[in-house]
């Protein structure tokens, strides 16, 4: 009997031992997978890629082991991999000295919790960790949030050696996606030579859309209106006809379907951004398939479809698109970079300009800036009492001290880009205020803590435009105050976006009263209202109900 089952408990042994021998091997090539390459390789940028070569490696596993035993090796390398990157993270990792939450050391899944603890409001997370850490605190495995206004030259100045982070690989590229320098330093010559000739052809066409919103405003006068959709769609309106020669018919209420259907699938996408922008691997794979076969295919499909049209209009009102068009090669990648940077025309000038609309209307609503208003409006009275070929008549192009100080205090108050640029440190590291940061480090600073950094400025939570005016004691350090960003990345739209604040705050404040309200009945719950501010990139403003009443 013995002899008999000898040769079989040999065989389990031996199938045993070489199974065991696998299991060994996947761990261990797990650790040394780590060590060389994803220890120094930044991965976040492939993970279709990177997905599909472990697909491949699992199939030839099957084929050459079966199901299960590959399954187990699977299992054995994935585990040894992830136990590698924690250990490392935790005790290994040249940040392990920075402060900051230990479950932030370990994955930036930590971040996307405290995302969805706080409902959207990364912004008052990341104020709780200066108060807990100080300036400098670790928020991901490889990331630093930096509060120190000193850091603000170092990282994003003109002289900075510091590169554009991986949340922007996650994107198609453009002007503001790209993280190659040089490209960038080309591309945006030809988007500040754009802005630069034609601001001039800009602002009648601006004013022209202000008139369409007034008109809207006043056939809804003494009517509940929701101010978000005005200001939003205002704004899309007008970036339309700067990118795609017309507008898309939202402020007169001619809108198509498809662009009902493209604007709701943008404002419902802003929450997966808010959530993904944490772990850009993740937020790769989501806009790979978004644009290919999701909710923003057909945002894709109809961009594509108007910039090839535009491009055929002979002698168009020279607008963005006009500029972009002339200095892009007529080839595969040129025509793939107009696209994107049509969708990049609504995607950065629209929601940033709706949403300071929105705060500015709001703030200057509140019964302790009545002062503020008559001011404002006192100064409006001058400018629009002139002749319109007076050159101190009202133009949204010619800055007015007051006007201009309550929009940057709205700006300042809340910053429409909540969003803390990612930059990474050159592979030397790069010291900060006599702060040692090693290289290749994901650093970023958030406009909104600085704008509300007692070091830099007096009373930082209040709305007072006058610190901008007569009241410059208020401000502490200006460089905090940067709602376009700074540096040689800073926003190519911001002479621009400007000039439609100033114009839509000067025609409304001149000529309507307006009041907040609540829900149905209800009194306007300011503190909810302000409270309830959420963070997904940008700034996003509860809804806001207002009437507007015409000023006798
Ligand atoms: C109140 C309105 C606006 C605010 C607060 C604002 C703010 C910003 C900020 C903070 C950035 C930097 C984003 C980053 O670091 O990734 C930026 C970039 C940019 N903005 Fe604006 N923006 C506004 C309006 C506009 C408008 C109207 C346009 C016109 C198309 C525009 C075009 C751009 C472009 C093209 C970039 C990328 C620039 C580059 O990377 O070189 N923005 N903006």
């Amino acid at each position: 009997m013995g002899n008999l089952t000898q040769p079989v408990v040999l065989a389990v042994t031996g199938e045993q031992s070489s199974a065991g021998k696998l299991l060994v091997s996947a761990s261990v090539s797990a650790f040394i997978l780590h060590q060389v390459f994803f220890k120094r390789v930044e991965v976040d940028f492939r993970p279709v890629s990177l997905g599909a070569g472990l697909g491949a490696a699992f199939i030839i596993l099957v084929y050459c082991f079966g199901f299960l035993l590959a399954l187990a090796s699977s299992v054995s390398f994935l585990l040894s991999l992830w136990v590698n990157m924690l250990v490392y993270r935790l005790a290994f990792h040249p940040l392990k000295h920075f402060p900051g939450p230990v479950p932030a050391k370990l994955s930036k899944f930590w971040a996307v919790k405290k995302v969805l603890d706080s409902n959207y409001q990364w912004y008052k997370v990341a104020l709780s960790l200066k108060a807990k850490y100080g300036d400098y605190v670790r928020t991901g495995p490889r990331e630093i949030l930096i509060f120190d206004p000193e850091a603000i030259a170092p990282v994003l100045g003109y002289s900075s050696k510091t590169l554009k982070g991986p949340f922007y690989d996650s994107m198609e590229d453009s002007v503001n996606t790209t993280r190659d320098k040089e490209f960038h330093r080309k591309r945006r010559k030809i988007w500040d030579n754009a802005m630069k000739t034609s601001l001039a052809d800009y602002a009648p066409r601006i004013e022209d859309f202000t008139d369409k919103l007034i008109a809207r405003i006043g056939r809804h006068a003494d009517q509940a209106i929701v101010l978000n959709d005005l200001m939003i769609h205002y704004s899309y309106d007008v970036m339309s006809l700067l990118a795609y020669g017309k507008s898309m018919g939202f402020v007169e209420g001619k809108s198509t379907d498809v662009a009902d259907s493209i604007l709701k699938n943008i404002m419902d996408g802003v929450y997966a951004i808010g959530l993904l922008l944490h772990v850009p691997w993740l937020f790769t794979i989501v806009t790979t398939f978004a644009f290919a076969i999701g909710p923003l295919k057909q945002w894709n499909d109809w961009s594509r479809h108007e910039v090839d049209e535009r491009r055929e209009v002979k002698n168009p009102k020279p607008d963005l698109m006009t500029h972009l068009i002339a200095s892009t090669p007529d080839d595969h990648a040129g025509r793939e970079l107009l696209f994107s940077e049509s969708r990049l025309i609504i995607s950065a000038g629209s929601d940033t300009t709706a949403t300071a609309l929105t705060f500015l209307f709001v703030l200057l609503s509140l019964q302790e800036q009545s002062t503020t208003l008559a001011n404002l409006r006192a100064e409006l009275d001058t400018v629009f009492s002139k002749p319109s070929d007076d050159k101190e008549a009202f133009s949204c192009m010619r800055p007015l001290p007051m006007l201009d100080a309550v929009i940057n205090e709205g700006l300042r108050l809340y910053p429409s880009v909540y969003f803390p640029s990612q930059r990474v440190t050159p592979a030397a590291g790069m010291t900060i205020n006599g702060r040692y940061i090693p290289g290749d480090t994901i650093i970023s600073i958030p406009a909104y803590a600085l704008s509300h950094d007692p070091r830099c400025f007096e009373q930082p939570d209040e709305f007072i435009p006058e610190r901008w005016t007569t009241r410059p004691e208020l401000t502490i350090n200006k460089t905090g105050f940067m709602p376009f960003m700074t540096g040689p990345y800073d926003c190519a739209g911001k002479k621009l976006a400007m000039m439609e604040l100033r114009s839509v705050v000067a025609r409304i404040v001149k000529d309507w009263d307006w009041r907040v309200i609540g829900e149905e009945g209800k009194k306007w719950d300011r503190e909810a209202w302000f409270g309830g501010v959420k963070d997904h990139f940008i700034a996003g403003a509860p809804k806001a109900r207002v009437v507007f009443e015409k000023r006798v």
